[in-house]
């Protein structure tokens, strides 16, 4: 039990699928889990630990941004010993190629800054995507047929931006997609030594300005829940 996870060490698998909303975590571990149990509900956070083809697996809710997604990981890996993290997020769509639904794998994410700023000091370091999971991601979503980008992110502070001329500058060189989390969990994971991969869907776009209800957010993203699991586990 941690101050921000209440499941004994035990209830919590090495293998954690991270979406920001707690609420698809409840949807994603009741529709691709077995065996399914509440492990967390500090703040409402929720957490689930299931099977998928006999593999144990922990669903938890991360929180939206890069500082509370460091509070679930850094205590999933320090007193849970979670090796393999992956973020299953909604996205905002960034290039004129990606679509609203399409999955985004993200090898990388550029950041104006993150929780581990502080720790790098002057170093500007580059968060990466482990080899193996980007690679199992990339063959699984080939197999469903599902459109997929794979490519660089922007993880951002903020979800209302103020700097357009910044939107500008990702568009330009070509990342694909927004969202606020996945630097931070590239950072932790290289730290400690663990494999994570970031898999998205796109939920807006920035460039038609579309965007999805709500509860499409929370229920939708089947492809990509399946698409981790199958990369968790290749
Ligand atoms: O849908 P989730 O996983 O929360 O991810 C995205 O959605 C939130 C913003 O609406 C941020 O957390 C962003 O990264
Ligand atoms: O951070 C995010 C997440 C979803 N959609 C966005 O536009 N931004």
């Amino acid at each position: 039990m941690t101050i921000h996870i209440g499941a004994a060490k035990e209830d919590i698998a090495e293998t954690v699928l991270l979406p920001g909303d707690p609420y698809r975590a409840k949807w994603a571990a009741e529709t691709f889990l077995q065996d399914v149990r509440l492990v967390n509900e500090v703040r409402g956070m929720l957490g689930f630990t299931g099977t998928w083809k006999g593999h144990r697996v922990t669903i938890q809710g991360s929180g939206m941004g890069m500082p509370s997604l460091s509070i679930y990981v850094n205590e999933l890996i320090k007193d849970y010993d979670a090796q393999t993290l992956i973020r299953i997020g909604s996205c905002g769509g960034m290039q004129d190629k990606v679509n609203l639904r399409d999955v985004i794998v993200a090898m990388t994410a550029s950041s104006l800054s993150t929780p581990s700023r502080g720790f790098f000091r002057e170093l500007n370091f580059a968060p990466c995507a482990d080899w193996d999971l980007l690679h199992a991601a990339v063959q699984a979503a080939e197999a469903k047929g599902t459109p997929t980008h794979v490519g660089g992110i922007y993880s951002s502070d903020v979800f209302y931006d103020e700097r357009p001329d910044l939107n500008e500058q990702m568009v330009r060189h070509g990342v694909l997609a927004v969202e606020m989390e996945a630097a931070e969990l590239y950072n932790l994971a290289a730290r400690h030594g663990r494999r994570a991969l970031a898999v998205l869907t796109v939920s807006d776009h920035l460039l038609t300005g579309e965007a999805m209800p709500a509860d499409q957010r929370e229920r939708s993203f089947g492809d990509m829940v399946e698409i981790a699991l199958e990369a968790a586990f290749a």
